[in-house]
């Protein structure tokens, strides 16, 4: 058993706690925000993420995980100290480390010698040098150690993991974070830091160039007369290419994906390095979003001046209530510029979710939908493809539905007399598969 303190209760560090103490650690997790530390001291966890809740609840029932908002109560007992603090754009990408380097003065005056601090947190190559060097303490070691989970997924990512990568100046330094992580069967990549936190940016790019590609795809199929989930299962038995990532959809979104690709743009124009590929990757994800507006109006054949359109789905993607740089946001902005009506629903979003400007919410599915023009899927919900389709038609005005997830079961809305178009699939092809 180590003696653990996790600064940072967001997603990455409430899920690490959780996680260490499940492996057997005693963890202390330390938030500055007061009133999420008093919550989730009584249990309260507001972070929507299957399986999270109840083992916070196990771990805080045996006295194994503990919150506080006073890293002084816990930082001298630590003999690993992990930084999951967020690491968000600037206005100009660059990721601001304001608040880990904050922390850095309390981390050396109280960190106990011979402990370790690991940084979990997205950093940009270099900043375990620059941690290092303003730490000052020599007796205690940093490594980097990036984190790899999904929202929506983050408890069985963080226990059945891909890899754990470590980046150390020497490699004695890894076998306590090893030994930290044992139970937990995944190959271990160690190397320098730098390379550490680089492998977490080329990891997230190389996502969101591959939706990218998959996205990219989608348009040339509608134009083609092609149907884009046969072709992703064309490509994804090629294990050199794999299914994963390739789902057509709104756009990537998300609080990582937007800013890593960003970061990593930034980086490279520091060192002079102009990555003129994640310039394309970013510029195609904007014009994939609008895409979809056009396509609106492309099948009402108008413009959406004072047309209604329902969104379903804000949240960047399902299982979340996460809707920070959701494709849906950028949407429903362009469509309100276009003048068109937007309302939403979404099951994991109300106006005590976000402080994020968003669309005006409907408290269901089936209120959003009532006298709308068109229907808009932008998140698939499980939800929504259960939705009694027929019946809720006869409540909408107009007969048009977008799916940008090919997330509904299309005979559903075929019965309900809608028009379905998926993302990605012509309307030549929609045209003669509703015939058949
Ligand atoms: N969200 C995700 O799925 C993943 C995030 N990451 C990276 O992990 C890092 C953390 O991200 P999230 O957990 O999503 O952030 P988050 O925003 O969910 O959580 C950060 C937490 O840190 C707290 N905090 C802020 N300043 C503090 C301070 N001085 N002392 C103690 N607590 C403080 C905040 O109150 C908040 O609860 C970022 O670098 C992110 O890029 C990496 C992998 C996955
Ligand atoms: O650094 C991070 O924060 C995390 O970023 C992503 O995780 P996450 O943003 O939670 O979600 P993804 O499942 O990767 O989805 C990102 C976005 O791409 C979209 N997406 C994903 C997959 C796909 O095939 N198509 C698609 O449009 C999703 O809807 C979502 O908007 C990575 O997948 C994680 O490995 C990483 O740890």
């Amino acid at each position: 058993m180590t003696t653990v303190t996790v600064i940072g209760a967001g997603y990455v560090g409430l899920t690490t706690a959780a996680c260490l103490a499940h492996l057997g650690h005693r963890v202390t997790a330390v938030d500055t925000d007061t009133d999420r530390v008093t919550r989730l001291q009584t249990g309260d966890i507001d972070l929507l993420e299957p399986a999270l809740p109840q083992m916070v609840h196990e771990h805080q029932s045996t006295g194994a995980l503990t919150f506080t908002s006073a890293a002084e109560h816990c930082l001298d007992e630590a003999e690993v100290t992990f930084i999951c603090l967020p690491t968000p754009a600037r206005p100009d990408g660059s990721a601001d480390l304001t608040t880990i380097f904050s922390m850095i003065p309390q981390l050396r005056r109280c960190l106990a010698s011979g402990s370790q601090l690991v940084v979990k947190s997205t950093v940009p190559p270099g900043t375990h040098h620059q941690i290092t060097a303003v730490l000052g303490r020599s007796d205690v070691t940093v490594t980097s150690n990036p984190e790899f989970l999904r929202e929506g997924h983050a408890v069985h990512d963080w226990l059945h993991p891909d890899r754990i990568v470590l980046g150390v100046a020497a490699p004695k330094y890894t076998e306590r974070i090893i030994s930290l992580y044992s139970g937990i069967n995944a190959p271990v990549v160690t190397t320098d830091p730098t390379s550490a936190e680089l492998i977490k940016y080329a990891a997230n790019t190389f996502l969101a160039l591959k939706i990218t590609y998959a996205n990219t795809l989608a348009e040339l199929c509608e134009h083609l007369g092609a149907n884009i989930t046969d072709i992703r299962t064309g490509l994804g038995h090629d294990p050199r290419i794999g299914n994963h990532h390739l789902r057509p959809g709104p756009g990537w979104g998300g609080p990582c994906l937007p800013k890593d690709v960003r970061a990593l743009l930034a980086v490279g124009n520091n060192a002079d390095c102009e990555l003129e590929l994640l310039r394309s990757v970013l510029k195609s994800n904007a014009h994939h979003q609008r895409r979809i507006v056009d396509l609106i109006e492309q099948l009402l054949s108008k413009p959406l001046a004072r047309t209604r359109v329902c969104l379903l789905g804000l949240t960047f993607k399902p299982e979340t209530n996460d809707v920070r740089n959701s494709s849906a946001l950028p949407i429903a902005t362009e469509l309100v510029a276009r003048d068109a009506q937007v309302i939403a629903y979404d099951p994991a979003v109300t106006d005590s979710v976000t402080e994020l400007p968003h669309p005006p919410l409907a408290p269901t599915a089936a209120a959003a939908l009532e006298g709308t023009d068109v229907v808009l899927v932008l998140t698939e919900w499980r939800e929504f493809a259960a939705l009694p389709w027929h019946n809720l038609a006869r409540t909408m005005r107009g007969d048009l539905v977008v799916d940008t997830r090919g997330h509904l079961n299309p005979a559903d809305l075929v019965q309900a007399g809608l028009r379905l178009h998926t993302l990605g699939d012509s309307p030549v092809r929609q045209l003669v598969a509703k015939a058949a």
